[in-house]
């Protein structure tokens, strides 16, 4: 199979969608990559070490975007909707459920739509969004922190303290791999850590893994307002896999917050949980105030750590890159229960329930359409 990996366009994203360690895989198994000049420079790699791998190197977006499967980081923007063309099989992070426009190029178009971030294990867990998570997670603390000090806006305090003075309260919202990557930098710099989330079995877990060193407590309106008002930093991290995200900290919640403090809402990907993070922000300009209350939304995260997010990507797209490209869409994903998952559109139907809800859409199921392409 020809596959594509083309330069990311959008606002300070420097990932690109594969390492040079990919294209060598995928070359020796017999297909041809072709990536587009440039593309690898953000996260260190140059067109030599991808030639060297065996790929081709293209000079413009369009004949990358030609070929039979183009594998991206970020959802296209409309300046690449015209590269769409019926069959192309588009392999990447889509979060159609907050993309309304995309959704539908996707399906008059005809496009297969792959999503990395719905692509799931029959133990529910998410492997292509894992290690942006981990990374988004262990940022968002990092990120909050920084916004915490009073020239960046936020309201003076190191979130550890020092002895003598109160240690800064950190509210995490979702307890899956953002959340617990989040908690895990926020004890290790002796914050007083929340965690709260909608299972009690992921509670339980948290619990086991964190012991006393964290709180945790049930999702409901009562708790989250409670914990919110009294926080320095708020961490989004819920996630319903293709679905937008529940608002579960409303205008009134961030109104009770004191001046100065600060919303990472990393689930804005799929719309948000914070009721007023109501715009995406990006990596140049990645704040704004509301209430007084300083607001981080850039839904690309881990773009602002490139080499490290490039190649944990690559480590878990490839091996799915190689069961599309060895054995075709149909095939692949009648084998894989996991992959066929990850398909949001096919033929120019919704395959993803959730996504077809967000978008008052008909559902049809992957599995049936392919068995009638086979
Ligand atoms: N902004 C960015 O750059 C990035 C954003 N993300 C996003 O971060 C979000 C979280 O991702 P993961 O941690 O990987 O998901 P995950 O599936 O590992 O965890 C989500 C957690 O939310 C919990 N949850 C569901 N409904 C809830 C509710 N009503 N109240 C409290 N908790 C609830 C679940 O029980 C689960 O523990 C996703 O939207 C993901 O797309 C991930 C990576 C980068
Ligand atoms: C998950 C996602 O959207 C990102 O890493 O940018």
């Amino acid at each position: 199979m020809n596959i594509g990996i083309p330069r990311e366009i959008k606002n300070s994203e420097n990932r690109v969608a594969m390492a040079p360690s990919g294209v060598f895989t995928l070359k020796n198994a017999g297909h041809d990559v072709y990536v587009e000049t440039g593309a690898g420079l953000g996260s260190g790699f140059t067109d030599e070490q991808y030639e060297e791998a065996g790929a081709v190197i293209t000079s413009t977006a369009k004949e990358t975007w030609s070929q039979e499967m183009v594998m991206k980081v970020k959802e296209p923007l409309p300046e690449e909707y015209d590269y769409f063309y019926e069959g192309l099989i588009l392999f990447t992070y889509l979060h159609l459920a907050a993309e309304p426009e995309l959704t539908k190029e996707l399906i008059d178009k005809k496009v297969v739509g792959i999503a990395y971030e719905t692509v799931q294990l029959s133990n529910g867990t998410l492997p292509l969004l894992t290690p942006m998570s981990e990374v988004a997670g262990r940022m968002a603390l990092q990120t909050g922190a920084q916004f915490l000090e009073k020239p960046k806006g936020g309201k003076g305090i190191i979130l550890g303290s020092i002895p003598g003075v109160k240690r800064g309260k950190v509210t995490v919202i979702g307890g899956g791999v953002v959340g617990t990557n989040a908690a895990k930098l926020a004890v290790g710099i002796g914050a007083d850590v929340t965690i709260i989330d909608l299972s009690p079995e992921r509670l339980r877990q948290l619990d086991d893994l964190f012991g006393s060193s964290i709180n945790t407590m049930m999702s409901n309106p009562m708790n989250i307002g409670a914990e919110v008002a009294e926080s320095d930093l708020v961490i989004g991290a819920v996630l319903i896999p293709g679905a937008r995200a529940p608002k579960l900290v409303t205008e009134a919640m961030v109104k009770d917050m004191p001046e100065g403090s600060v919303i990472v809402d990393v689930a804005i990907d799929q719309g948000g949980v914070i009721e007023t993070s109501d715009r995406i922000t990006t990596h140049d300009d990645p704040t704004f105030i509301k209430h007084g209350v300083l607001h981080y939304s850039v839904a690309n995260m881990p773009g602002a750590v490139p080499r490290t997010s490039t190649i944990g990507l690559t480590n878990v797209t490839v091996p799915y890159a190689l069961q599309l490209a060895n054995k075709g869409v149909v095939k692949a994903c009648q084998d894989n229960e996991a992959l066929l998952k990850g398909i949001n559109t096919l033929d120019g139907y919704v395959t993803y329930e959730a996504v077809a809800q967000s978008h008052d859409l008909v559902f049809d199921e992957a599995r049936a359409l392919l068995e009638s392409k086979e």
